[in-house]
């Protein structure tokens, strides 16, 4: 069998979904993208095609080796995210030929069904109780926000209580009856990180995420030092290369690796298994499209470190596109009180409604991130 053409169709919300068409009539799919830099990643998939056209898709393992070694730079958030795509799509491929959803070709199921969580608040966290009571409705129990608005490097004690209070409604309206995650999703510079941490130590959040951004990832050790909270990071992270400095740096007790940004099902399978080591859990990070969620699923279901699933169904981002709108085997993805069980179709497990991919391309979005600023007129961690 060999790849004869790659396609990329950029789709709303943000996403871009690939498809690996080869001699013998078997299509992967696969969702390479880095939100906000989806051209980027358009071009860096384009540049990989000399790698692949004409090769034996089987081979994931050198094609894998041959897209990240063979153009001498290597690694970072656009090319990794190309071949994590591409990787996708590969995987997908492979179980198609041999009829067997990916999870089997790796060992098989580790667990019967992955815990799901979901995102509440918005760009600026509001009416977070209700749209928890919302979910909860649908079986949700395990919820993930932004832990603060935009937040200076030194900030004031009323920020700081105002980001505690959101948190202290939280707790006084369910009790522990949910858990759920802070996303300081880089807002919070180190010198705030301690303070808030401190501060938020009390209520228990169930993790504190990229408690500082990950160019920062040294005050990891001694932020853990100082809490008991669990950290967790991992989005803006792209090899095992670089998780291996963190891991043995200590400090972390949750990695988020992103199937659609660290490589694919390849890396990230090397990351969840270099984690397990230094037992620290898995738990992916999705804010993307059905195909990463697949991607994301079936590493889950094979690492025991796997813990809780990030998936995108309502989150803020998902304007003009929703998770499952590209999909037909919508019931494969239905969450049941709070968990997703393995999607058993062959490969990746994804049916994708090709005609509806290629209707939402003609309106390619060009979605990009907020600039935000703060009040002295500086850009602002988004
Ligand atoms: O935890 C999460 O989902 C992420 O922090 C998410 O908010 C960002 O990755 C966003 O997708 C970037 O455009
Ligand atoms: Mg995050």
């Amino acid at each position: 069998m060999k790849i004869t053409k790659l396609t990329t169709y950029r789709v709303p919300p943000r996403w871009m979904l690939l498809k690996i068409e080869t001699d013998e009539g078997v299509v992967g799919w696969g969702e390479p993208v880095i939100e906000g830099r989806a051209r980027t990643v358009e071009t860096a998939v384009q540049e990989m095609e000399p790698y692949l056209i004409g090769q034996d898709p089987a081979r994931i393992n050198d094609l894998w080796q041959t897209m990240y070694r063979a153009g001498f730079y290597r690694g970072g958030a656009i090319l990794m995210s190309a071949i994590a795509g591409i990787d996708q799509a590969l995987w997908d491929i492979k179980g198609k030929v041999l009829g067997k959803p990916v999870y089997e070709l790796l060992g098989g199921l580790v667990r019967d069904r992955m815990k799901m969580y979901s995102w509440v608040g918005g760009d600026r966290p509001s009416d977070i109780i209700e749209q928890i009571r919302t979910l909860q409705k649908g079986g949700f129990n395990t919820f993930k926000m932004n832990g603060t608005e935009e937040l200076g490097m030194l900030d004031t004690s009323a920020k700081v209580d105002e980001a505690v209070r959101r948190v202290a409604e939280i707790r006084e309206a369910f009790g522990t009856t949910i858990e759920f995650g802070l996303d300081f999703h880089g807002r919070v510079a180190a010198p705030m990180a301690k303070t808030l941490l401190r501060e938020l130590e009390q209520f228990r959040p169930l993790f504190v995420e990229e408690p500082v951004l990950a160019e920062q990832a040294e005050y990891y050790p001694r932020l853990a030092e100082m809490t008991s909270i669990p950290l967790a990071a991992g989005e803006r992270m792209y090899s095992r290369f670089e998780f291996k400095n963190v891991f043995a740096a200590g400090g972390l007790s949750i990695v988020q690796p992103d199937l659609s940004h660290a490589g694919g099902i390849t890396e990230c399978l090397k990351i969840a298994s270099m984690a397990e080591a230094y037992d620290i859990t898995l738990a992916p990070h999705c804010p993307l499209g059905p195909v990463a969620l697949a991607a994301c699923l079936a590493v889950d279901f094979v690492s025991y470190n796997a813990v809780l699933q990030e998936q995108s169904m309502g989150i803020h981002y998902n304007k003009g596109g929703e998770l499952l709108d590209y999909v037909i085997n919508k019931d494969d993805f239905k969450i049941v009180d709070g968990y997703c069980n393995p999607l058993p179709k062959p490969g990746l497990g994804v049916e994708v409604d090709e005609e509806r991919v290629i209707e939402a391309a003609k309106n390619a979005p060009d979605w990009r991130n907020p600039v935000w600023r703060h009040a002295d007129g500086s850009v602002a961690e988004w």
